[in-house]
């Protein structure tokens, strides 16, 4: 063995799940080269008592992923890219984005098939700003309560009876091999997905060519320009996935489809919008999408949250 790349993650089991992955794919490709995992605790899973809109807003989950890059520990850090900020500190770089899972919200329940069984009052678990907004526009009757804590946690809570349903990511339950406690796929138009729900992201120090080179070959070309518009969204609104914010785009090669949407976490208010162009001007599309979200009311819901 020649040479050594070495991937920070976080040490919930869905992180370890996902920089296992990348370790393997990278293994089978890079045969040289020995590719090591660094788990590193972050502010983000230690603080669990308080919504996460609380206590730190963008980039939580990346700091101390950003640090171990930085002092030279670890080579690259894998990321949920919900979990990203629209910028990245200077100094990094995200070349990589691996091929999709599902990007769809899950409705889990012990209950009820889907929300719309459930009767009024009925207590559904996120901590989700969007996702809140999604459901409570949907049905104004169901109450929010907050839930945090990783996957298995908020699923204990809601065996425990504390909730009547929850709702997480598909991505995330079929990576834990939990994809049966998925009662129904929400649809983009019950639920529009968070900007890069489902997709991975591989982040580098911007200077390091060699680490660049190396891990290259797993890009995929599709989820690329379906981040690159989604995430000019958030760039514009300048948001996180701790705001009411989602934006969710599919493309055929040529034409790219891009909706997005930012509502009152309460649900009374949701401004949605779309855009269809060529995928080459997927950072554009985004943008400009976000422009009409801002004009139409967004600018008022986020200047109201922040
Ligand atoms: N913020 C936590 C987080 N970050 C990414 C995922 C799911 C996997 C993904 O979207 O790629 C989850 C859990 C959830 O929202 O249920």
């Amino acid at each position: 063995m020649s040479k050594t790349l070495r991937i920070a993650t976080r040490q919930s089991q869905l992180a370890m799940w996902q920089a296992r992955h990348v370790q393997a794919r990278l293994a089978t490709a890079l045969p040289d080269t020995e590719v090591a995992l660094l788990p590193i605790s972050t502010e983000g899973d230690r603080v669990t008592d308080r919504p996460l809109s609380a206590i730190g807003g963008k980039g939580l989950f990346l700091k101390e992923l950003e640090a171990a890059l930085a002092a030279g520990e670890a080579d690259l850090a894998v990321h949920s890219m919900k979990d990203v900020p629209a910028e990245l500190p200077a100094g990094f770089a995200l070349p990589v984005v691996l091929a999709p899972a599902s990007p769809l919200d899950a409705f889990v329940s012990n209950t009820y098939a889907n929300p719309e069984e459930m009767p009024a009052g009925a207590v559904v678990g996120t901590s989700s700003l969007r996702r809140a907004a999604m459901i409570k526009h949907m049905r104004p009757d169901l109450e929010i309560v907050s839930l945090r804590g990783n996957v298995q946690t908020r699923l204990a809570k809601l065996d425990a009876g504390d909730y009547d349903a929850i709702l997480l990511a598909c991505a995330g339950l079929e990576r834990l091999e939990l994809a049966a406690r998925i009662r129904c796929e929400l649809t983009p138009e019950q639920s529009l997905p968070a900007i890069g729900q489902g997709v991975l992201g591989i982040e580098i120090r911007a200077d390091d060519t060699d680490t660049a080179e190396a891990i290259g070959h797993l890009d995929d070309e599709y989820t690329h320009v379906r981040i690159d518009a989604e995430r000019a969204v958030n760039a514009r609104l300048e948001g996180s996935c701790h705001l009411p914010i989602a934006a969710h785009a599919t493309h055929d090669g040529r034409s790219l489809y891009l909706r997005a949407c930012v509502g009152r976490p309460d649900g009374s208010v949701m401004v949605r919008d779309e855009i269809t162009g060529p995928v080459g001007e997927a950072a554009e599309l985004g943008h400009r999408l976000a422009e009409r979200l801002l004009a139409a009311g967004a600018d008022k819901i986020l200047a109201d949250l922040s």
